[in-house]
């Protein structure tokens, strides 16, 4: 009989998550699995379950939670030679993964979605040695945003949780760093480098609109300033989606990015904090397979 993993985290979406497990389990068990339910009960629960579905060889993990639920889960598929398939119920005050898949945002839609016959093979980054499925961020604002709890992050919102960040960098200097990428090195000061997977960073849909979850390119975006004017303008343009006719933002894909400063920066990954620079990028082309309703399925 095929196995079903189903992996929630108690804590995410206001707390609410494992009202969503019965009907997860059902639409699993009439599609035929013997399903399994793991809660998280701390960090890395997720990643160590991950593991356990992989060696056990399911056919199918479905991660209920938010992107840090959904970044431990993936990581657990590092280096497997059997990769369950994945599924995605976002709980999340972000979601950037099932907004880059067109997963459906309200969670009830997104169980139903998990009945599609439709998979998807997204990419994945490399960091050092962790994976991540969305977005690297490193400079002065991520440090900044690194003293916004996970909690005050919920209660806040995207938007103001943002503004948070940049209220603390507004009188902070920005930091040297270096930038490698595609046999080019950028040194200066830089509050805020970017590097993403997918369209959706923070929420915004449109940050870097030509990234497709299959392109096997990490999306640069080196912001040389981040003022209080030039964070207007450039909210406007990640409205906008012009982001990459910024004066104040390089923008540029590579397959490899490595990041140094000879400050102890702290990086963000996939909305969570992750470890201090230096940090090497890389891309794992195609390594997963996601469940995906109809739209977002690949031509
Ligand atoms: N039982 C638990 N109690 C508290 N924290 C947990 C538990 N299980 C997992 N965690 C941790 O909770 C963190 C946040 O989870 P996640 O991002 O999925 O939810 P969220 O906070 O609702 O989402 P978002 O960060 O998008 O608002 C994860 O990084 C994970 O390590």
């Amino acid at each position: 009989m095929k196995q079903a993993m189903i992996i929630v985290n108690p804590s995410s979406g206001k707390a609410n998550a494992l009202e969503y497990v019965n009907s997860v389990s059902e639409v699993l068990e009439a599609a035929g699995y013997r399903v399994k339910v793991e809660e998280t009960a701390e960090p890395l629960d997720a990643t160590r379950y991950c593991i356990a579905a992989c060696e056990g060889r399911y056919e199918t993990v479905v991660s209920i939670g938010g992107d840090g639920t959904l970044h431990e889960t993936i990581n657990g598929l590092v280096d497997r030679e059997h990769r369950p398939r994945l599924g995605v119920v976002p709980l999340g005050t972000v979601n950037d993964f099932a907004r880059a898949l067109r997963i459906p945002l309200d969670p009830d839609e997104a169980i139903a979605a998990l009945n599609s016959p439709h998979t998807r093979r997204v990419d994945l980054g490399r960091l050092n040695e962790e994976l991540f499925a969305n977005v690297v961020a490193a400079g002065t604002l991520p440090e900044s945003l690194a003293q916004v709890t996970s909690e005050e992050k919920s209660r806040l919102g995207v938007f103001a949780y943002l503004k948070e960040g940049v209220k603390e960098l507004v009188g902070s200097h920005a930091q040297p760093m270096t930038i490698r990428y595609n046999d080019q090195v950028w040194e200066g000061e830089c509050p805020l480098f970017i590097a993403a997977l997918t369209n959706s960073v923070g929420g915004f849909e449109r940050l870097a609109p030509g990234a497709e979850v299959d392109d096997g390119l990490l999306h640069g975006y080196i912001f040389k300033d981040l003022s209080l004017f030039t964070t207007m303008t450039a909210s406007l343009s990640l409205l906008l989606g012009s982001l990459e006719e910024h004066k104040d933002v390089i923008a540029f894909t590579s397959d490899y990015v490595e990041i140094d400063s000879p400050s102890a920066l702290r990086t963000n990954v996939d909305g969570e904090t992750g470890p201090p620079l230096p940090i090497r990028l890389r891309v794992l082309p195609r390594h997963i397979e996601v469940i995906v309703p109809a739209a977002a399925e690949e031509a």
